[in-house]
């Protein structure tokens, strides 16, 4: 659209000058002429921001793109299509293109879509900080979850980037299987409690999966990344677990005050006597009151005793580079960026695994040969273990390329740069869109949209899937700005399958149910996940 105030600026000198030299133009109440003058004004800048910019004059405007859309809302709703990047999909496999898409959102604004290896790692590593995260998310989530790691920029970001990084590394992560797989343990022992309770042990029981994967994984982000155990498989009282999820609450009101917030004037709305202004004012400082506590206590319990914990909190607070607030932005980062992920992941796979029977048998073989049974509470798997399960490793992963848990990620390009050898002025917009890429038949071939594990387990490509570039799957995205918990991830998504996957059978409550993924950030089953799950036992 080209700079919006410098259009403004234009075309007020523009309609200056015309009602100056065609003054009968103007009423001759004062009013009313400065009134026709902001009228005249803003319909040259938008005829011009929304017409005349995108289609006669933008550099872009030569990029291949859908060549169907609405004169005003371009393909806007694209963003929306469900599941959440399937329309881009269907461009990525169907539009020809040299690494970049380019489509017009409301008003014609553009988008771009880098659909190469060489266009995502233009954007991911080698200009990854001329990408940022646009500006009027960020000030918003700042105000809820504080100034971490996901939401900071440039300079800023170098330096958390580079002090956090530690604390994820492998040895750490090594440390954490024992919480991983002991937390497993109380998910399996809350499921078999259900279906001892619902009386049917024979046949199996009706099981929403989502609700529990929720839990457990917000226990183990608890327990691993903050060493403080919310035992939210158990019970939901904990007033750090309540306050969280109280802010977190998916009302309409508060998506529409969420939207409001991101598209309208922040820091008006922020003004309006409105119920969530409060609501959010009174939840953010609850949260960030429990956390600043905890940081006290831990760091308190560190200088009195010597004892830091191998959680990545206790971490962080032994490095010294963090003050008590820092550290309550980080765990709030953690606690947002580090849970309905995983959860949403493990929650797929038991889909795939519920559709795909033979594969579900093999993975139950696979872990009843090599690893201690889950009820055991003598044995816990070495972290070499579990790693050396070669279907495991190939579930996991196809799980994680087919069903990428934030599906569409955006930046806004902060000054004029390239991608690639495109020249992209400042403001542009650039969709990551981790669905599309994942499942493109240019990177995967043409059973790309198949749940095929076996590509995992093919001579050398455990790592790869048989794909020629990394930037084949940017579900974790890459660079400076990939996800920083992968490997916790990753771990703790092979503990949870292993121990659900080794105890139970699992079919699908309804197996004509049409499963598709919705959410707005990650996503899970609209319908939510109703499986039938059956204890098995000799493990
Ligand atoms: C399957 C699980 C997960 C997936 C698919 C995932 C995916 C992602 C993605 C796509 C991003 C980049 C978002 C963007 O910049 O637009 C990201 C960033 C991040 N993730 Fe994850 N994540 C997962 C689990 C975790 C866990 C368990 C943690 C922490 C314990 C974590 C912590 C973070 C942090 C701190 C960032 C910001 C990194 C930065 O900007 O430097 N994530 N994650």
């Amino acid at each position: 659209m080209g700079n919006f105030y410098a259009t403004f600026a234009v075309t007020s000198v523009i309609t200056a000058i015309a009602l100056y030299t065609a003054p009968q133009l103007l009423p001759e109440r004062f009013s009313r002429a400065v009134i026709r003058f902001c009228l005249i004004d803003f319909g040259l800048a938008a005829l011009y921001s929304i017409f005349i910019w995108p289609f006669f004059i933008n550099p872009l405007r030569h990029i291949p793109g859908p060549t169907s859309y609405n004169i005003l809302y371009g393909n806007g709703t694209a963003q929306f299509s469900k599941p959440p990047g399937q329309e881009m999909l269907n461009w990525v496999q169907n539009i020809p293109n040299n690494g970049l898409l380019r489509f017009r959102g409301f008003f014609n604004e553009d988008r771009l879509i880098p659909t190469s290896p060489e266009t995502l790692k233009s954007v991911l590593a080698d200009n990854s900080y001329d990408f940022e995260k646009p500006p009027a998310i960020r000030k918003f989530l700042v105000k809820i979850l504080g100034a971490g790691l996901i939401l900071v920029e440039g300079d800023v970001h170098k330096f958390q980037r580079k002090n956090v990084l530690p604390s994820f590394q492998l040895k750490h992560i090594k440390e954490l299987y024992p919480v991983f797989w002991g937390k497993s343990r109380g998910l399996v022992e809350g499921i078999e409690m259900e279906i001892e309770h619902s009386g049917k042990s024979v046949g199996g029981h009706v099981v929403e999966f989502g609700e529990w994967a929720t839990r457990v994984t917000l226990d183990i982000i608890g327990l691993a990344g903050m060493g403080r155990d919310f035992n939210a498989v158990r019970n939901d009282d904990d007033p750090l677990v309540s306050a969280y999820n109280e802010l977190l609450e998916p009302t309409t009101e508060r998506a529409v005050y969420f939207a409001a917030n991101i598209v309208g004037p922040q820091d008006l709305i922020q003004k309006l006597p409105w119920k969530q202004n409060r609501v959010l004012r009174e939840t953010t400082g609850k949260l960030k009151y429990f956390c600043l506590r905890m940081v006290g206590e831990k760091r308190e319990k560190a200088k009195m005793k010597g004892e830091g914990g191998n959680d990545i909190l206790s971490l962080l607070i032994e490095s010294n580079n963090f003050s008590d607030e820092e550290l309550v932005d980080q765990m709030l980062t953690f606690l947002a960026a580090g849970h309905e992920t995983t959860s949403s992941a493990l929650t797929w796979a038991i889909w795939l695994l519920a559709t795909n029977p033979d594969w579900q048998t093999q993975l139950r073989d696979e872990i009843r040969e090599h690893l201690p049974s889950i009820s055991s509470t003598t044995e816990t798997p070495t972290d070499a273990e579990i790693e050396a399960l070669p279907i495991l490793n190939a579930v996991i992963n196809e799980t994680l390329r087919l069903y990428p848990t934030v599906p569409i990620t955006i930046r806004q390009a902060t000054r004029d740069t390239f991608i690639g050898s495109q020249p992209v002025p400042k403001g542009t917009r650039v969709l990551l869109v981790p669905w599309a890429i994942n499942r493109s038949k240019y990177l995967w071939g043409e059973e790309a949209e198949k749940f095929l594990p076996g590509r995992w387990l093919q001579p050398g490509t455990a790592n790869t899937g048989g794909a020629k570039s990394n930037y084949a799957q940017i579900t974790f995205l890459h660079g400076p700005r990939s996800c920083i918990g992968m490997g916790f991830a990753k771990s703790e998504f092979k503990c949870l399958l292993a121990a659900v996957a080794g105890r139970f059978e699992i079919s699908m409550a309804d197996p004509n149910e049409k499963v598709w993924p919705a959410g707005v950030i990650t996503t899970k089953p609209v319908h939510r996940m109703h499986v039938k799950m059956k204890k098995l036992e000799g493990w």
